[in-house]
């Protein structure tokens, strides 16, 4: 093999954005606190020990139900939040040892796509402007070349170039998310994270800019870290997945597996209310019984009150990830290997100190 094709391989295995426990702990008013008989020092787990990796050109799904901490998990990989604890690592470097240079390359090579984008697009502005700025301000195209840049972005998004006189509210939904992917890709990113940018749409305009998010990928060799409370999407464009409930991963693995056999009691009832692509379904809460209040979660594994399969040891005590014979990580005391031994588990009461990590999957996640 030549040096290339062995950096080039090196490359391939280096996820482009990996996180390792990573947690994001908010502070509870004392009003709160008060409220609910926290002593001081308790916080909310928002993301609790997170460690995932998404691969270049591949796509990583995080799903789970309103306040399971995904959009938490998308602020904190681009570095808008501070982490309480673990680390966000490009290319395998730690980008908060990184200093400037990192932060640097961190906002240029990872960009956004909000579910909203009425709210990051101005309503006076022109598209062509909107994305003109962007150009502008990352630098690179001169001034001369930018109306020539900004007609290949939004043929690339699938705009013809005459829109780009167009404003905000003269786009429908679908319209106005393609120039928010038209103005991520101007910085020249290397991975999207996307947070619930299909979820507003209505469904035939859903499809359509999945489409186009795949078409990206294949022609621009883009990494999505995808997050979303519908697994129906992450069926359609998902390379890996994985599954968060109140803050941490109870699941993970590539995406066929977990959708053929889905280990954790929770990803299964997820996937037995998520309807198939293209049927509208209510965005309250599919699986049985409510989330319960993250300011006082329930001991041992949090989903044990919501469990059909719960047993008297997942009151107790939190599950570690084991491997199924699917290749899938899960977090549930059903599978060997997620109950800890005796000597172990004064460690591993809910609200304790970080559980053991398994090793990355070939995969992509774990
Ligand atoms: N700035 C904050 N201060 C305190 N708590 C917060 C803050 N931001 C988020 N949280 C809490 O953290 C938890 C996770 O919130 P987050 O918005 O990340 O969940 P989510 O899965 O993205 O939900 P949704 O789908 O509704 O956006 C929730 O309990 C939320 O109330």
């Amino acid at each position: 093999m030549t040096a290339l094709a062995q950096e080039l391989a090196a490359t391939m295995r280096t996820p482009l954005l990996e996180t390792r426990g990573l947690s994001k702990h908010y502070a509870l008013q004392r009003s709160t606190r008060a409220w609910f008989r926290r002593e001081p020092g308790e916080v909310l787990r928002a993301v609790d020990d997170v460690s995932l990796s998404v691969m270049p050109g591949r796509t990583l799904g995080v799903v789970g139900e309103t306040g399971s901490g995904k959009s938490t998990l998308g602020r904190l990989v681009l570095r808008l939040e501070r982490p309480s604890g673990g680390q966000v690592l490009l290319d395998g470097q730690d980008v908060a040892s990184g200093g400037g240079a990192m932060s640097h390359r961190l906002r240029r090579d990872v960009q956004v796509v909000l579910q909203d984008p009425y709210t990051s697009l101005n309503p006076h502005e022109t598209v062509g402007t909107a994305i003109g700025e962007v150009l502008k301000v990352t630098g690179g195209v001169p001034a001369a070349d930018r109306p020539g840049r900004v007609a290949e972005l939004l043929d690339q998004v699938g705009f013809p170039s005459g829109w780009a006189d167009r404003k905000p509210g003269q786009l429908s939904g679908g319209g106005r998310q393609r120039v928010s992917i038209a103005r991520a890709l101007a910085v020249g990113p290397r991975l999207l994270v996307a947070d619930e940018p299909v979820s507003a749409l209505d469904v035939s305009v859903q499809a359509q800019v999945l489409n186009l998010f795949q078409r990206l990928q294949s022609e621009l060799g883009l990494a999505y870290l995808f997050i979303t409370h519908d697994l129906a999407v992450l069926e359609r464009i998902a390379d890996d997945v994985a599954v968060l409930y109140l803050g941490r991963v109870v699941e993970s693995g590539p995406a066929a597996a977990l959708f053929a056999s889905p280990a954790h009691p929770y990803t299964q009832a997820l996937l037995a209310a998520a309807p198939k692509l293209g049927r509208r379904r209510s965005t309250t809460s599919a699986v049985a019984g409510e989330l319960p209040n993250p300011i006082t979660p329930p001991s041992g594994c949090t989903f044990h009150p919501r469990c059909p399969a719960a047993m008297a040891v997942c009151r107790e005590v939190v599950p570690l990830m084991a491997t199924t014979p699917a290749g899938q990580q899960v977090a549930c005391h059903l599978y060997p290997g997620s109950t800890p031994t005796t000597t172990r588990q004064p460690h591993l009461v809910n609200g304790a100190a970080a559980v053991a990590h398994p090793t990355p999957s070939p995969g992509g996640t774990r």
